[in-house]
Formats: C-alpha cells, sequence, structure tokens
C-alpha cells in the first residue's frame, strides 16, 4: 500500500472507534477485509491509528475541531499537520487516497497546541490535584507517546548479559532498561520476537519495565509462601517464580485468564500452582500476597489509548469498590509476618493513595511498610506499589 491509502485505511478505522468499537477490534476487522495489506501496511496503519487516539484532542484541534467532533479524516489532518507531512501530498483524491481538502477544511487549521494534555478534562484534573499542573502536564504528555517494548529476562535460565548478546546477533537491537534488572528495551522496533528461539526457550518473556520493577521492590528472600491474587495471565506470577525460585500460587476470579499459565510456566521452567477457587486458598497461609489489582490502566495509556477517552467517574468508582473489596479478601490470607502488597498500572491517586488511606483507616494493626511510585517514562509504564505489613511484624 502507499502511504496515501495506509492513510485512508487509518481514516476508516478511526472513524469506527469514534462510533464507539474497541481499537483492537475496529484494526482486527479492517486487517480482515483489506487481505491485500501486508505486515508493513497492517503496523502502519496501526501506528497511525494509535498516535491519532493518544493526540485525539490536539489533532481535532489543529483541524479546527472539538473532540466531541472527531472524524478520522480531521484525525488525519491534525495528525499531517502534526508530523509535517504536507497535506496536498496525501489528500490527493488519486487512487485509494483521501480525498483533497475543501477550502473550509483548509481555512480551519490552527498551529498544534502546545499545553493540551489529550485526556478528559475531568481525569487531567484530578491528576493536577494529586501531583501539581506542571507534572501532570508531563504525565499526560508522556502518555501520548508510543511506549517502550521491553523484555524480561528470564534469570532462572540465563543472564541479562548473555541474553543480550544472543537476540544482538539475532539482529535484535536493544538496550538495558534502568528499571529493571532484567529488563532489556528494544532500540529499534521490530515484531516477531516471540517466534524467536530464545523465546521458545523461556529465556525471556514480554513485560513491561515497571511491571517487572514492582515484582523486583518485593522482598522475597524470607517468603516461602507467595500468592499472586490478581494473577490473570501470569506475567507477574512467572516474575515471581523467576526471582523467588519458589512455587508460586495464582489466583484469579476469572480462572480463564490463566489458562495459558501452565504452558507459560512450562516454558519458563517455573514453579506455578494454580488456584481457581479462593475457598481453596489457606487462611493465613501466605508470606507475600501481590493483588496486581483491577484498574483504569491510566500508567499504559499509551498502549490502550482508546481507554483514556472511555473512562468515566462511574467506572473509576466501579474500580474502586473492586479494588477495596480485593485488599479485604486478602487480609485474611496473610500469614503473621505477611505482607499484602496492592499494585496498580494506574498513575490516578483514586486508585492508588486514596486506596491506602482508606485500608490504613479499615484494617487495624496494619501499616505501611514501603511505597512506590513509577512515572510514565521512556523507560517504563506507570506504576504503584503499597506493601502493607502487621505494625507488630517490623523488626
Ligand atoms: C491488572 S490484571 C492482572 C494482570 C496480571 N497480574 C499480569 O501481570 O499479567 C487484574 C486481574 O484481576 C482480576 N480480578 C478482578 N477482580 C478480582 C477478584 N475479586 N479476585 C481476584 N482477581 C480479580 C481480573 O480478572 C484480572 O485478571
Amino acid at each position: 500500500m502507499r502511504p496515501e491509502a495506509r492513510i485512508a485505511a487509518a481514516i476508516e478505522v478511526l472513524d469506527e472507534i469514534v462510533g464507539g468499537a474497541a481499537a483492537e477490534k475496529a484494526l482486527t476487522s479492517w486487517a480482515r477485509r483489506s487481505r491485500f495489506a501486508g505486515s508493513k501496511d497492517r503496523a502502519a496503519v496501526r501506528d497511525h491509528v494509535y498516535h491519532s487516539i493518544r493526540n485525539l484532542s490536539s489533532f481535532q484541534s489543529i483541524a479546527g475541531q472539538t473532540s466531541c467532533g472527531a472524524s478520522g479524516r480531521s484525525l488525519m489532518i491534525g495528525a499531517c499537520v502534526a508530523q509535517e507531512i504536507p497535506l496536498d501530498t496525501v489528500f490527493t483524491g488519486e487512487r485509494h487516497a483521501p480525498h483533497p481538502l475543501t477550502d473550509e477544511e483548509r481555512a480551519a487549521i490552527t498551529a498544534p497546541p502546545s499545553d493540551d494534555p489529550d485526556m478528559p478534562a475531568w481525569i487531567f484534573e484530578s491528576l493536577s490535584n494529586a501531583m501539581g499542573h506542571d507534572v501532570a502536564l508531563q504525565q499526560a504528555r508522556a502518555l501520548s507517546h508510543r511506549g517502550p517494548i521491553t523484555l524480561r529476562t528470564n534469570l532462572q535460565k540465563t543472564t541479562r548479559p548473555a541474553l543480550m548478546d544472543r537476540l544482538t546477533r539475532a539482529g535484535v537491537d536493544l538496550r538495558e532498561n534502568p528499571l529493571a534488572e532484567a529488563a532489556l528495551t528494544l532500540v529499534q522496533d521490530r515484531g516477531g520476537l516471540t517466534n524467536l528461539p530464545e523465546f521458545q526457550e523461556g529465556l525471556f518473556e514480554m513485560q513491561d519495565a515497571s511491571s517487572q520493577a514492582v515484582v523486583e521492590a518485593l522482598d522475597l528472600s524470607r517468603s516461602d509462601h507467595i500468592l499472586d491474587f490478581c494473577a490473570g495471565g501470569g506475567g507477574k506470577t512467572l516474575a515471581l517464580a523467576a526471582r523467588s525460585g519458589k512455587v508460586v500460587t495464582a489466583h484469579d476470579i476469572d480462572a480463564g485468564r490463566m489458562k495459558d499459565l501452565p504452558q507459560r510456566a512450562e516454558r519458563a521452567g517455573a514453579q506455578v500452582r494454580i488456584m481457581r477457587d479462593r475457598a481453596h486458598l489457606k487462611p493465613a497461609g501466605f508470606d507475600i500476597i501481590l493483588i496486581d489489582a483491577p484498574c483504569s490502566g491510566s500508567g499504559s495509556w499509551r498502549r490502550a489509548p482508546d481507554a483514556k477517552w472511555r473512562l468515566t467517574r462511574e467506572r473509576l468508582a466501579e474500580l474502586q469498590a473492586i479494588q477495596r473489596d480485593v485488599l479485604m479478601q486478602t487480609v485474611p490470607l496473610a500469614s503473621a509476618q505477611g505482607r499484602i502488597c496492592y499494585a496498580t498500572c494506574s498513575i490516578l491517586a483514586e486508585e492508588n493513595e486514596v486506596q491506602k488511606d482508606w485500608f490504613l483507616a479499615n484494617f487495624d494493626g496494619w501499616a505501611v511498610h514501603q511505597e512506590h511510585h513509577w512515572t510514565v517514562t521512556p523507560d517504563g509504564d506507570g506504576f504503584y506499589l503499597v506493601q502493607f505489613m502487621r505494625e507488630n511484624a517490623f523488626d
């Protein structure tokens, strides 16, 4: 496909997304009906689409439109202006290119805004209240860029330098990521990593560096019984198992999410015990309980940018209620010295500090052992971790 045809395809997909379709679904259905598109075309259309959703408000404003009146065409006009792509070379109307700009469209174009947070106003206000306007704007702008692609070296099977050496010889351009000791981040974007023999041998998993850093922040050395209470696909379960060398119990309310975990654990050489039924988890039986809580995902909105435009106050309140429920459920499972480690991939105080304060106010005898924030940076996503411990268990 020519560059203009890829932009026309992005316009088509974006129209579906602003009409309410989920971004991944809209891209998949476009790819299905566009058999002529090769892998590079699909990647290029995807890049256009994700970049436009991340910057939806800015690009709409360049095209002289509001966020409410978003359309694929105005978004791509804004995207081209922002990237200094001459509009007349793209909007030509020839073959599969989008049709030329009308006089009205041309007259509506304005300069790119410098301080648009590109998120709903109520969310930006909440971020600003928690971290101050300038930091909030810096975080919002960080979310408008593409996120890094990072691998986690399986330290049970190899070392980071050894893996880096093998992958470099296989043509993968990587850098050591300072956020986590097992993290290697792609310098040059490329797909197909999970087809490499190194992946099949279990030498690495795909995992954001902040997710890895959360696991690295936990002291697993004196913890024999480790529970990943919201295991999902098991990314953190495997990291916990690799780091501790111990059996990790994995649970999730939606057991279906853990369906690939046995196979992933086998590939990694990790010892994972899956517990589908919460009633079978041993009371007072765990020294480390990781809660990788369901959340807005605001710290990783670079990867799922439509989520930031869809989050509502009501949904956030629902998530907070679920997070509190999960915290409550884990208290009876913690051993006398046990730690409850509550994490979110969110930068919203409502899901982080507010939940910490709620826990401390509602559970007597518990205190904060450690608290960490990871902001959205070129190295990793935004994450939060607070570790609670019984006051009488402090050394
Ligand atoms: C952020 S995801 C976990 C991601 C996973 N830890 C990983 O690293 O790949 C949150 C998970 O919490 C699960 N969850 C939601 N409510 C829960 C509950 N009450 N008890 C246990 N798990 C729950 C969801 O099904 C979802 O898989």
